[in-house]
């Protein structure tokens, strides 16, 4: 007998286990990777299929297992290397396979689950039926056939006890409940005619009087044999046309799937270019790995505007020749429409573009059309590293610094080390490119681990922008309270003045960042999760002032704002910080013959928002962007000539040990989008406005002096004992007492230092522990959260020590592996 060990798809740590389920004689296809639905705990859900086996049947005497109902797909989902890769997902980032089988699934769950109820015949006269109550709805079911419970429940109202009458009348077998499984991607389906023979010369002589069909028989055998209705009746012809030919067996008609592709009406060219020499070198250095077949990873460290987007698609088009698929990340997907132009260029419909906003129809479709090799470059964000591609031969991270490679809830992986991983089972190369790499990357390039490709200069010797730096204390002293300091507002002035473009980068959205009562000093927070409020002040459509609201940027929640102080009743209610509403306001005032524009993460809230914001702004509809981060990220707008942070120091306040790189970052990134085209002897124009001039972090990036910083930091690195030197494990311990999450927290802490803490023999000790300390959301919703951070020189051993007090199982503790917040 076949029995199956099944993975059920249920979002439960205490069962992530396998079961076993008989597999009926009528399933005998399915095998390791598919998808079925299985009974569970009186429901149908879904499961993944880890192994079959045949087993005598004495065997399995007395076990009652139970049947695999029904397969989800025609084949396995999951390919044998996406098994292997998703046991590797949950072992390091001890989470339960079905958590880490579920990233490779669009949607999470590929399937719908409705429940309907039938009527036995046989029961029809079952003494419980004399009740009315109990005829009345068995009499509804048998004459409207199988019924779904939200009809039941408009045809039966309260006071009517519809579930337990269902209950009851399921327990006596009288009634059926019935589960159906629907894929939810909806697939849609066109007709098409398909040419079952060839059109000879003397069956052109049999139709010679038949014109209509003879043209359309031709017209097939120019357009490859098979064609869509939709596709005929634009040529002319006509259904009954195709009948009669069908009648007649000369053509078949088919349903053939839709394979929606929203990305295939965007177009764009590209001239051929010649690869500049240090582009060309560094497809020259990866070459060889592709075509041997090997895993080996590369560090691409050009600076902004050296032309990495182009090295890129060059080795896609190797590996693309090769007859293998390439892996494209990108770390938000709406502000990369610029790279995913340039594919499109080279590649165009060998592409799918895997986005948040697509509907799950849509990404199911792009499945699929990998799935068939329609397409082979996959473009998208951290989570396209799951496409089902079998044949993977280059997974490119661009940005690879970036924080949004990183998932926050569970599996928390990061999409740079679960690439290596990934590349290393496919034998595929890995090609990391950033102009600021992580501290991480660029030191595995220093010692050999990666191989680094250099390109220290922008593409047609365009120089490096011209950065200096305001000091904001003496703009203050100066008398300036605004957020535009004097020597930025005469940059925008002149950069108007010559009919060129600007950027400005404020990384905090909305108009104030905090409110305060003056009187008691109360700021006002959260009531989730204890952050302060900030104030956002919504224009009305209509003009005219309306008050704004207070936001929690952590969890979402809005409130109106209070007249009076919530704590002392007060009405010293003030407002402090100021936002990118604030800067638009201001930049309004002071510029009014300017056209601004604003983009964060309040004006992108629609489909395509990001990338209008970016065409309009580039085709010159606008003088000045404004914006969050995402102004930074890539863009490459040839009018932009000049650029102003503001306040890009506010990060190193943060009490977390990546604060100087991501200052560091964030500079050199905005100040990498100006004067990218600048022609003779210009230079694009940056100007940074900082509290902290002599901070190591600022000076570094006004030079745009990455091996400067590099060489500082990593010296703090490692005497701090942080990664690169270390490996990070943040564990997150909840509990609806204060003392318990504490308690629960300190007992770890003590433990793993009773296992890890130093060695007998003097050398140097496995891990070290801190903490532990309230987590920087101490309470959230009515719990209360203290972290501990390992780190970890053997990070192995910790995971196994982490799995061996089976803490991953532990609803109340949340596992991070690389964290990037510390709180
Ligand atoms: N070989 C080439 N010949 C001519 N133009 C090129 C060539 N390679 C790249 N470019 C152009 O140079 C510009 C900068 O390239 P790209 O945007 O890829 O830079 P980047 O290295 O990704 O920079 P950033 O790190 O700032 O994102 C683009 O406009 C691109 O079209
Ligand atoms: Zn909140």
């Amino acid at each position: 007998m076949l029995t199956a060990q099944v993975f059920v798809n249920v979002p439960v740590k205490s069962i992530a286990k396998p079961y076993t389920y008989r597999i009926p004689p009528e399933l005998a296809q399915v095998g390791p990777g598919w998808r079925v639905l299985v009974p569970f705990g009186g429901r149908k859900v879904e499961g993944f299929i880890l192994a079959t086996q045949r087993q005598p049947a004495e065997a399995l005497v007395g076990l009652k297992l139970k049947d695999i109902s029904a397969t989800v797909d025609e084949e396995a989902w999951f390919q044998p290397v996406m098994l292997e890769e998703a046991r590797w997902m949950a072992s390091f980032y001890l989470c339960s396979l079905a958590e880490a089988m579920r990233l490779f699934m669009p949607g999470k769950s590929g399937l719908k689950i409705t429940v309907a109820y039938t009527a036995e015949d046989a029961a029809r006269d079952h003494v419980l039926l004399g009740q009315s109550t109990y005829r009345a709805l068995y009499d509804y079911i048998a004459a409207h056939g199988p019924v779904r419970r939200p009809q039941l429940a408009k045809a039966f109202p309260a006071p009517y006890d519809l579930t337990s009458c269902l209950d009851k009348l399921c327990a006596y077998h009288i009634l059926r409940k019935e589960y159906e499984a629907k894929g939810r991607d909806a697939a849609r389906y066109e007709r098409i005619a398909v040419l079952q023979e060839p059109l000879t010369a003397a069956r052109r002589q049999d139709f010679s009087r038949r014109k209509a069909q003879l043209a359309l028989w031709e017209y097939l055998e120019a357009h490859g044999g098979s064609v869509s209705f939709q596709a005929l009746k634009a040529a002319g012809k006509t259904t009954a046309t195709v009948q009669k030919l069908a009648a007649a067996g000369i053509v078949s008609v088919q349903q053939r799937r839709v394979l929606r592709d929203s990305y295939a009406a965007i177009d764009s060219t590209q001239e051929a270019r010649t690869l500049t020499e240090e582009q060309a070198a560094a497809v020259r250095a990866v070459t060889p790995c592709i075509e041997q077949r090997k895993y080996q990873g590369f560090l691409l460290y050009g600076v902004t505007g050296s032309g990495k987007t182009q090295v890129y698609i060059e080795l896609a088009r190797l590996v693309r020749r090769a007859g293998r698929q390439v892996i494209v990340l990108v770390p938000e997907i709406a502000l990369t429409g610029q790279l995913v132009l340039a594919f499109k260029a080279y590649f165009r419909q060998d592409i799918i573009v895997m986005h948040s906003r697509l509907t799950l129809a849509e990404r199911n479709d792009a499945v699929h059309r990998v799935r068939r090799g329609e397409a082979g470059v996959i473009i998208g964000a951290r989570s396209a590293l799951f496409t089902p591609a079998e044949q993977v031969g280059l997974i490119i991270l661009d940005e690879e610094q970036d924080m949004s490679y990183k998932q926050d809830e569970s599996p928390r992986y990061h999409a740079r080390v679960v690439a290596e991983a990934f590349a290393r089972f496919q034998r595929a190369v890995l090609v990391l490119g950033s102009a600021t790499p992580s501290l991480e990357t660029y030191h595995r390039a220093r010692t050999g681990e990666l191989t680094l490709l250099a390109m220290p200069h922008r593409v047609g010797a365009v120089p490096l922008p011209e950065v200096a730096c305001v000091d904001m204390r003496q703009e203050l002293r100066l008398g300036n309270r605004h957020i535009i300091s004097r020597p930025l507002e005469a940059l925008i002035r002149q950069t108007l003045a010559a009919h060129e473009q600007i950027i400005i980068m404020l990384n905090r959205r909305g108009y104030s960042t905090f409110v305060m009562c003056r009187s008691c000093g109360e700021v006002i927070k959260c009531p989730d999760c204890g952050l302060p409020l900030v104030y956002h002040q919504r224009r009305a459509p209509q003009g005219g002032a309306t008050r704004g609201l207070l936001l929690c940027h952590h969890c979402d929640i809005r409130q109106s704002v209070p007249d009076t102080c919530p704590k002392c009743g007060s009405r010293y209610i003030k407002y402090f910080g100021s936002g990118t509403e604030k800067l638009e306001q201001e930049l309004r005032a002071l510029v009014p013959e300017a056209r601004v524009i604003r983009m964060d993460r309040d004006t992108t809230g629609a489909k395509f928002a990001h990338q209008n914001i970016l065409r309009r702004f580039r085709a010159g509809e606008y003088d000045i962007l404004l914006g969050t981060q995402m102004v930074a990220k890539g863009h490459d707008i040839p009018g932009v000539t000049a650029v102003g942070i503001i306040s890009a120091d506010a990060s190193l306040n943060m009490p977390d040990f990546r604060a100087a790189e991501r200052c560091f970052m964030l500079i050199t990134q905005t100040a990498g989008r100006a004067g990218r085209r600048v022609r003779g002897a210009r230079r694009g124009k940056v100007l940074v406005q900082t509290y902290n001039t002599e901070h190591y972090a600022v000076q570094c990036g006004i030079r745009q002096d990455y091996a400067g910083f590099y060489a500082q930091e990593i010296q703090l690195r490692r005497a701090l004992g942080y990664p690169p030197f270390t490996r990070l494990i943040k564990l997150l311990f909840q509990a609806e007492s204060k003392a318990a999450a504490r308690e629960q927290a300190a007992a770890f802490v003590a433990a793993c230092r009773q296992k890890f803490g130093a060695p007998a023999d003097g050398t140097q000790p496995r891990a070290e522990v801190i903490g532990p300390a309230p987590a920087l959301v101490a309470k959230f919703r009515g719990t209360y959260r203290f972290v501990l951070l390992i780190k970890a020189h053997d990070l192995a051993a910790v995971q196994t020590y982490l799995r061996s007090c089976r803490l991953h199982l532990r609803t109340d503790v949340a596992i991070d592996i690389d964290p990037i917040t510390m709180m």
